[in-house]
């Protein structure tokens, strides 16, 4: 029991690299025994702190349900990892220790407490969780493709968009039932298994849906009976983590199924949308024209996904639909070179209150290569970490990483490019914005079907921020995806598509309307790579970012 707030820091580089990045998560809040759930990767690290004890780093093992126990010892707060392994061995061990005593419920208890100091408040959760028959997938719910979705449960409350990890959704669009069952054994290719190498799950009947819980890397079997050849036509697919939906339709063999994870699902139901983008002018005929087309889906299905995808219709229409800002008005900003001499660039005006503005260019596709070359972006450091109910970080499908550009040395890349677009900022803008003591440049790499959604960067509703709080953004964008992508302001319609090597800058020292509320809207094909750099006036070498007492959002507790 700790009875104070804990934080959480970050480790991309997992615990043997304790020092480097290490970044604020999130609190998490324990009056009396609690727990919270950190969403991240394999070979993160993590430490946690607890007033002023602070534990050793632990690092991730990658299995889905590692545990950290926190407890206080003497002087130090002990985080005890039980990897997601140790665990399942722990926990079968219990069941063996306990199977022949009377009192087996609290045997479990004890045996999880004096053990592990798992409390007794969890308890409950780990004698089931890796009871033999847990790896079994299970019906979670099951509907009719013309029931009303949104009452079944599946609100997007708490999801952000996305569905809860290790859930699947199977429909069947066939007019016969099909048998779901799960492959028990390793297997890897498309011909169907041996009967005894699988187990039943359920029967979906005709035009129905199933959801049922999953893991990751587990196969099924589907088949239905063919009353005349007396015989199985059956189709084998394999969950891949984070599947939205698996749709089992006939086919002249037999029976196919088409799988899609969310992403690919975001992507599709737009094309489906293009088709009715005409009809926008009213929500509810774009609407029906939507559920038209949506021919390869269940209609009421498809229409929900939309919805909880897209975000909203609306967000759809700007995103995909609307056409990009024009310029109001074009001003010349002063650059210098780097060799002391200054060139004039333009900038296009697309707001100017609260500003945005848009430059075309300012890297040149060179200087985007070398700094997507550099040290420090190399993808597989990119990664996402964050803590569930954290509700800014679930709006971030992205990879990101945080750059520090070394001042002592000015010619790298990270370091030209930033001074650039201080210098771009101050003209812009006209605030006293200098790099010293500044958050570092923030990375972000979209894939298709990555997003973040509708967010302020900081003071949405203050007029003016306080002092050492950021009062604009910029983006410079390095790759820039052939379709979709753009960045959007959701209060109005303001909307910028970006050519590789263009830098947007917005403001918001005061903006008690929101307007510089904005999102990036999802890539639909290609890639997407954007330096984020945040401005705040008041900050220098000696009292930095990381000095203010931050009343906003600290975009390292994003990470
Ligand atoms: O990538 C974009 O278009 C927007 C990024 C963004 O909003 C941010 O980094 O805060
Ligand atoms: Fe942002």
């Amino acid at each position: 029991h700790i009875p104070e707030v804990v934080q959480v820091f970050w480790l991309p580089g997992g615990a043997l690299s304790p020092s480097r990045l290490s970044s604020e998560l999130d609190a998490a809040d324990s009056d009396g025994p609690s727990s919270f759930v950190i969403n991240t990767y394999a070979g993160h690290g993590f430490r946690f702190q607890a007033g002023s004890l602070s534990s050793e780093a632990v690092t991730h093992s990658g299995g889905q349900h590692d545990l950290v126990i926190l407890s206080k010892s003497g002087d130090s707060l002990v985080a005890d990892l039980l990897s997601a392994v140790d665990l399942q061995k722990f926990v079968q061990e219990m069941h063996s220790h306990c199977n022949e005593r009377d009192g087996y419920t609290s045997c479990c208890y004890n045996f999880l407490k004096t053990k592990r100091g798992i409390p007794v408040a969890f308890a409950d959760k780990y004698i089931t969780a890796y009871s033999p028959h847990k790896l079994m997938p299970r019906v979670a719910a099951r509907g009719n493709l013309e029931d009303d979705i949104e009452s079944d449960g599946l609100d997007d409350d708490g999801y952000g968009g996305h569905l809860p990890p290790d859930e699947m959704l199977v429909i069947n669009k066939m007019l016969v039932p099909v048998d779901l069952r799960w492959v028990h054994v390793a297997h890897d290719s498309d011909v169907p298994p041996q009967d005894n190498e699988t187990t039943m799950i359920t029967q979906v009947t005709s035009e129905s849906y199933v959801r049922i819980t999953a893991r990751p890397g587990q196969s099924f079997v589907v088949s239905k009976q063919s009353p005349r050849e007396q015989s199985r036509s059956s189709s084998v697919f394999r969950y891949p983590g984070e599947l939205a939906v698996a749709i089992i339709s006939a086919e002249a063999k037999g029976l196919a199924v088409a799988s899609r994870d969310q992403d690919e699902l975001k992507i599709a139901l737009s094309e489906i949308a293009q088709n009715c983008g005409d009809s926008s002018k009213d929500e509810q005929s774009f609407t029906e024209c939507f559920k038209q087309k949506a021919v390869s889906f269940p209609p009421a299905l498809a229409l929900w996904w939309f919805q909880l995808l897209w975000t909203s219709v609306s967000h759809w229409l700007h995103c995909v639909h609307l056409p990009d800002s024009v310029s109001i008005r074009q001003v010349d900003l002063e650059l210098d070179d780097g060799t002391g001499k200054n060139r004039s660039v333009k900038a296009q005006i697309f707001r100017e209150d609260p500003l945005v503005l848009g430059i075309s260019g300012l890297a040149t596709p060179q200087e985007c290569q070398q700094l997507i070359d550099s040290q420090d972006l190399k993808e597989a450091n990119l990664n996402m970490a964050f803590i569930s109910g954290g509700s800014h970080s679930k709006s971030r499908r992205t990879l990101t990483k945080n750059l520090y550009p070394n001042m002592q040395a000015p010619q790298s890349i990270l370091a030209k490019l930033q001074k650039r677009f201080f210098q771009a900022a101050r003209g812009a803008s006209g605030y006293e914005l200098w790099p010293e003591g500044q958050e570092p440049v923030n990375w972000l790499h979209y894939k298709p079907g990555y997003e973040y959604r509708p967010h302020c960067d900081g003071g949405c509703g203050m007029d003016p921020v306080p002092s050492g709080m950021r009062v604009a953004s910029s983006l410079l964008y390095c790759n820039v995806a052939e379709q979709g992508g753009s960045t959007i302001f959701t209060q109005d319609t303001t909307k910028f598509t970006p050519a590789r090597g263009d830098f947007l800058f917005f403001a918001y020292k005061s903006d008690p309307d929101y307007m510089s509320m904005h999102a990036a809207c999802p890539v639909l094909r290609g890639i997407k790579s954007t330096a984020t750099q945040w401005y705040r006036e008041g900050v220098s070498k000696d009292y930095t970012w990381e000095d203010v007492a931050d009343l906003g959002l600290r975009r390292s507790s994003e990470l």
